[in-house]
């Protein structure tokens, strides 16, 4: 660092633009603050460039797609489609386009300066960052932010790294079907990932090291995935260890792998990574700001998402927080708070979540396998599908609604839906357990029919166990 050259000094200086990283930028720009937000490359972070939105864009599409080959069906005949995956794509990108120019106009209408470039700290909070043509410029603010997310794991299994495997980043961007995709994980991406592929209609095999996909969840819940997931024709191959690859991912891949003690090799065209996140914390000069990590490489927070340096906070999935969008900006509330004096912390705070698979698989609370885990009694209510009558309507019927209350209460301990609306009705129970509603005033609610929350009623008026 050339002691001759002063940073410019912020009120407020952000590293990465996610969710919560740019609501923060906002926020502050707006109430006349001077902020800046240095971002490398994608305006507004993952989820409108290469991960929620683009994602949902594409299995929406798929899901066209599905409901195409399903015309017959619903007595409408079409006799040949085709998947056009650069039309596809075009779709995709003009979604993404537009969010980008709706980030833009936030700057400019809050005040923050969005800083393209690459940063990283050159002393106690002093960052650096490079231009795209190599200019510099020293930053540097009373208050620092550090959101830099994450990036797709690729382990260093032999061949993995030569194979050039896709992560989610390349997979939205595939302007051909694959014809035969391998997924490495059938967590949330790989398994939203293998359902829109195979309905575009790529073979799919996925393969976990689990016995189960998305194995945290109750086995009702993994079981209707799984078959859902086989219905369609997609492979499974679970317990399994992956040995080596060989192969280029684009023309052909062979994974060997053991299964059971068993080895197999399963040979396809293309290779998608989904084996869970790495912080973007390497190289970024933390150490000379004083930013302690965690084992895993996460940054060090306390509930307040301050970082061991005083006036450096981080926020979303480098903090260690729960990976979704919705909780980073919910951590820009946390950091807005304390910055205005306040005292938020992150504990005890919900988490829900919606697998945008379809169905659908939400969430919220607590998992029948985490109450007998901590020995709470509860007492479950559950019915299928078809006991909710606008999924009888669309016979969309597949799943169920679950719900755990506490035994000696009528409090809401955790809800589960696998099923078509999953995200929406979720919704509606998470609004009565902030309210602290009991279960019975969803029983005795009137709620429009035929609607998919209407499903609460037949649900709570079912015999629980
Ligand atoms: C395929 C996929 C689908 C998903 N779908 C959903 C979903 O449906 N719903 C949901 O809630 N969540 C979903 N998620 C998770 C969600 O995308 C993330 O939780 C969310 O984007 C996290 O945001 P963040 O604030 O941690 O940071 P990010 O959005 O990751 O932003 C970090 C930013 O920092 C920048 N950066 C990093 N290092 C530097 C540096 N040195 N200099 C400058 N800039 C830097 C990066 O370029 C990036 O733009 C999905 C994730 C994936 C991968
Ligand atoms: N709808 C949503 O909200 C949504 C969608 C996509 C992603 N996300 C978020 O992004 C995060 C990351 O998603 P993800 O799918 O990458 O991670 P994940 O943690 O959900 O799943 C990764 C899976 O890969 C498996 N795996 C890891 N290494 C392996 C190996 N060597 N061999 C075999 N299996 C292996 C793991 O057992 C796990 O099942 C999620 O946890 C979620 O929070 C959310």
């Amino acid at each position: 660092m050339d002691p001759q050259v002063q940073p410019e000094v912020y009120d407020l200086l952000i590293l990465g633009s996610g969710a919560g990283a740019k609501l923060l930028a906002w926020t502050f720009a707006g109430q006349g603050q001077r902020v800046a937000v240095v971002e490398r490359k994608y305006v507004g972070g993952a989820c409108p460039n290469i991960a929620c939105l683009p994602s949902k864009n594409v299995i929406h599409t798929a899901q066209i797609a599905h409901n195409v080959r399903r015309s017959e069906e619903f007595g409408v005949s079409i006799d040949n489609f085709r998947i056009n995956m650069p039309a596809v794509r075009d779709r995709k990108r003009r979604m993404v386009q537009g969010l980008v120019d709706t980030h833009l106009a936030l700057y400019k209408q809050s005040g923050a300066e969005l800083i393209m470039a690459s940063g990283r700290f050159v002393g106690p909070r002093v960052l650096e960052a490079t231009l795209a043509d190599g200019t510099k410029r020293l930053l540097t603010g009373k208050n620092i932010v550090i959101g830099t997310g994450t990036h797709a794991a690729i382990e260093n299994i032999p061949g993995m790294a030569a194979a050039q495997p896709l992560t989610h980043v390349e997979a939205l961007e595939l302007d051909v079907v694959p014809e035969h995709l391998i997924i490495l994980g059938a967590g949330y991406v790989g398994l939203e990932f293998a359902q829109a592929m195979r309905r575009f209609g790529s073979q799919v095999t996925v393969v976990d090291r689990n016995e189960r996909v998305i194995h945290g969840e109750d086995e009702d819940t993994t079981e209707g995935l799984q078959s859902l997931l086989e219905d369609e024709g997609i492979k499974l191959v679970l317990n399994a260890k992956v040995k080596s690859v060989a192969g280029v991912s684009g023309q052909s891949v062979r994974v060997t792998l053991s299964q059971n003690g068993v080895e197999r090799t399963l040979e396809g065209t293309h290779l998608l990574v989904a084996a869970g996140r790495v912080p973007n914390t390497k190289d970024i000069g933390l150490d000379l700001v004083g930013v302690e990590l965690t084992e895993r490489g996460y940054i060090k927070v306390n509930e307040r998402l301050e970082t061991s340096a005083p006036g450096v906070w981080a926020v979303g999935e480098v903090a260690g927080s729960p990976q979704f969008t919705h909780i980073s900006e919910d951590d820009f509330r946390v950091v807005r708070d304390n910055l205005l004096g306040g005292n938020h912390v992150t504990t005890g705070r919900q988490v829900p979540f919606c697998l945008f698979t379809d169905p659908e698989f939400a969430r919220i609370g607590m998992t029948e396998k985490e109450a007998r885990s901590k020995g709470i009694a509860y007492r479950l209510f559950k019915v299928p599908m078809t006991h909710v009558l606008r999924a009888r309507s669309l016979m969309e019927t597949r799943g169920f609604l679950k719900c755990l209350v506490e035994r000696d209460s009528d409090r809401i301990l955790g809800f589960a839906a696998f099923g078509v609306g999953a995200g929406e009705i979720m919704a509606c129970v998470q609004i009565a357990m902030l309210g602290r509603m009991p279960y019975t005033s969803l029983r005795e609610a009137i709620l429009a029919h035929p609607t998919i929350p209407e499903g609460l009623i037949a649900l709570f008026s079912s015999a629980a166990s």
